[in-house]
């Protein structure tokens, strides 16, 4: 690489008297190749890892190595970023200085062609302009950019995004639909999916679908929209609680399946049976 571009961030996470009601760095993963950060053994930095926030124990005198999104392009997804977030105490401050370490502003970032063996997620784009997508985002960014949706456990049926003939890209999708309810006098939305392809995430394209949909909403005149997110997956907790939504707690969900749904089966043979 002949150029490069860094960034020095000094940061200071003063001590909270509440802090589970206080958040040091909102869940992000760092856009460069690589950050090292070193830090003053107070701890607070938390790491993703499938769905759940682990604790860093640095080791004194260590370096703290981030892998960040370019890297991930760079790699084609063979080393994802990490999505990280500090949460603070009520004991010490937590003084971190890390490193950013990115390629040139100018440069198009896109998979190495050895890794690349048949299609890739990636589209290649100026390492500036991904950094001011993301910076476009500011609301996003406060209450945290990374946004996970529930999504397909493949990607499978994305594979084929790009269309040559006229360079589209599908970046994501919302399905919803009305739904009328006895207890409301008007009816709402439903959300029934909502999915950003990876390679897009944290660019806002998250908000700005939730956001089509709530001002459509609005605009017909309904007065809600509905959705469910899986318990554990705090960022699209936190996301949908930064979008102004709120969490039903008299709402129970049912579902009928295995024996209870098999003994439908048998009944409907029974009945068939009979007559
Ligand atoms: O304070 C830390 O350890 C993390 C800092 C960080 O994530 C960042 O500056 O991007
Ligand atoms: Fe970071």
């Amino acid at each position: 690489m002949k150029s490069g571009f860094q960034l020095f961030i000094a940061n200071y996470y003063p001590c909270c008297p509440q802090p589970e009601l206080a958040l040091g760095m909102p869940p992000h993963s760092d856009h460069g190749l690589l950050t090292l950060i070193i830090q003053n053994q107070v701890g607070g930095l938390q790491v993703q890892h499938q769905g759940k926030w682990i604790h860093v124990n640095a080791l004194p005198n260590s370096l703290l190595v981030n892998t960040g999104d370019h890297l991930e392009i760079f790699s084609n997804g063979k080393y994802k970023s990490n999505v990280h977030k500090v949460v603070v105490n009520n004991t010490s401050p937590r003084i971190s200085v890390a490193v950013a370490h990115g390629p040139s502003l100018e440069a198009i970032v896109s998979p190495a062609s050895p890794l690349v063996q048949s299609e890739t997620n990636y589209i290649p784009m100026k390492y500036k302009d991904y950094m001011e997508m993301q910076q476009m985002d500011k609301p996003l960014s406060s209450e945290g950019r990374e946004v996970a949706y529930d999504r397909p456990s493949t990607q499978e049926p994305f594979k084929s995004t790009s269309n040559e003939d006229n360079n589209v890209y599908i970046a994501g999708y919302v399905l919803f639909y009305p739904c009328y309810s006895g207890y409301f006098e008007k009816p709402g939305f439903f959300i029934e999916n909502m999915f950003v392809r990876e390679c897009y995430r944290k660019c806002g394209f998250g908000k700005m679908l939730f956001s089509a949909v709530a001002s459509q909403a609005n605009k017909i005149g309904f007065t809600k929209v509905d959705w469910l997110t899986v318990g554990w997956n705090e960022n699209a907790i936190d996301f949908y609680l930064g979008m102004g939504a709120y969490i039903m707690q008299d709402v129970k969900r049912f579902r009928l399946s295995g024996e209870g749904l098999d003994a439908f089966a048998k009944n409907d043979q029974d009945g068939g049976d009979k007559g």
